[in-house]
C-alpha cells in the first residue's frame, strides 16, 4: 500500500501515565501504544490501560502490544481495554494473531540476520493489517531504543509499513525520507525514562516527521511500489 499522501502516521508506544495519553492525542499522534508483554519496563495492567485509554482523545487509535502473551491475557486486554488494534511483538503466528477479533499490527524483528522477503512476510501474515519493522529479534527486545539499517526493509510489501526502533527527533526527519512509511513508531527516544514521556521530545518529534512529509512529495503520476515511493524531493531547505 502506497503511503498516504503528505502525512506519516506516528504511534507513541510505552504510555503509562494519562497525562502523556492526553498529549500525545493534542500534538496530533494517530495511536498510542500499551505495553503488556512481561518483563517490559513500560508493562502496565489492563486496569491501568483502561483508565489511561479514556484520556484518550477521538480519532486516536489505542495499541495493546503483546510479546508471546497466552490468549487469555490477551482476551482479558480486549475485553477491559476495548483497543483499536493488536501489536504482536513475538513468534505468534497468523491464526493466533487474528484469533481475537481486532485487527492486529505484527512487528519484523531486523535484528534477526535471516528476514523474510515481503511475499514470504505477507504469506505467513495474510491477516495482518500493517507491519511493523523494528530492531529486537537476535536477543533484542522490542523498546531497545536501538536502530536498525532502515535500508534492508524488504520491497514490494503491498500492506502498510511502519518503521520503529531507536527512532528519536533527531533521527525520525531521515528515517521518513529514507523509508516514506505508512507510519513510525516511538517510545525510548521520547522519554526522560522509561515508560515516562518527554512532552517537549514529543512536540519535537511530530514536527520533524511534519518537515519530512513536506520534504517530499508523491510523484502522483507514476505507479509507486508500497514502501518505496518514487518521489520527488522538493527543494525545501532542510
Ligand atoms: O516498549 C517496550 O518496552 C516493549 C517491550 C517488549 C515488546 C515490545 C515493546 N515495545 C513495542 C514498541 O512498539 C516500541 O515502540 C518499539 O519497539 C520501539 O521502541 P524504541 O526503540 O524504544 O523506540
Amino acid at each position: 500500500m502506497s503511503r498516504t499522501l503528505f502525512r506519516t502516521r506516528i504511534k507513541f508506544c510505552g504510555m503509562t501515565r494519562a497525562g502523556d495519553v492526553r498529549l500525545a492525542s493534542e500534538l496530533g499522534a494517530d495511536a498510542v501504544g500499551f505495553v503488556f508483554a512481561e518483563g517490559s519496563p513500560r508493562y502496565v495492567h489492563p486496569e491501568e490501560a483502561r483508565a489511561m485509554r479514556q484520556a484518550l482523545a477521538p480519532l486516536v487509535d489505542s495499541v495493546a502490544v503483546f510479546r508471546d502473551n497466552p490468549a487469555a491475557q490477551v482476551r482479558e486486554v480486549v475485553k477491559q481495554v476495548r483497543p483499536s488494534l493488536l501489536q504482536f511483538h513475538g513468534d505468534e503466528d497468523d491464526a493466533f494473531c487474528r484469533g481475537f477479533g481486532v485487527p492486529y499490527l505484527k512487528a519484523v524483528p531486523m535484528g534477526d540476520t535471516a528476514i523474510d522477503n515481503a511475499i514470504a512476510l505477507q504469506v505467513r501474515y495474510p491477516a495482518a493489517a500493517a507491519f511493523l519493522f523494528d530492531s529486537h529479534g537476535g536477543g533484542a527486545e522490542g523498546g531497545s531504543g536501538t536502530t536498525f539499517d532502515w535500508s534492508r526493509i524488504p520491497d514490494g510489501m503491498n500492506k502498510p509499513v511502519m518503521v520503529a526502533g531507536g527512532l528519536s527527533p533527531e533521527n525520525v526527519f531521515d528515517a521518513v525520507v529514507a523509508t516514506l512509511p505508512w507510519g513510525v513508531d516511538v517510545a525510548t527516544g521520547v522519554e526522560s525514562a522509561p515508560g515516562v514521556k518527554d512532552g517537549e521530545r514529543m512536540r519535537r518529534f511530530v514536527a520533524e516527521v511534519r518537515r519530512a512529509d513536506c520534504h517530499v512529495e508523491p510523484d502522483l503520476e507514476a505507479d509507486r511500489q508500497p514502501g518505496t515511493g518514487a518521489t520527488r524531493r522538493t527543494d525545501h531547505s532542510r
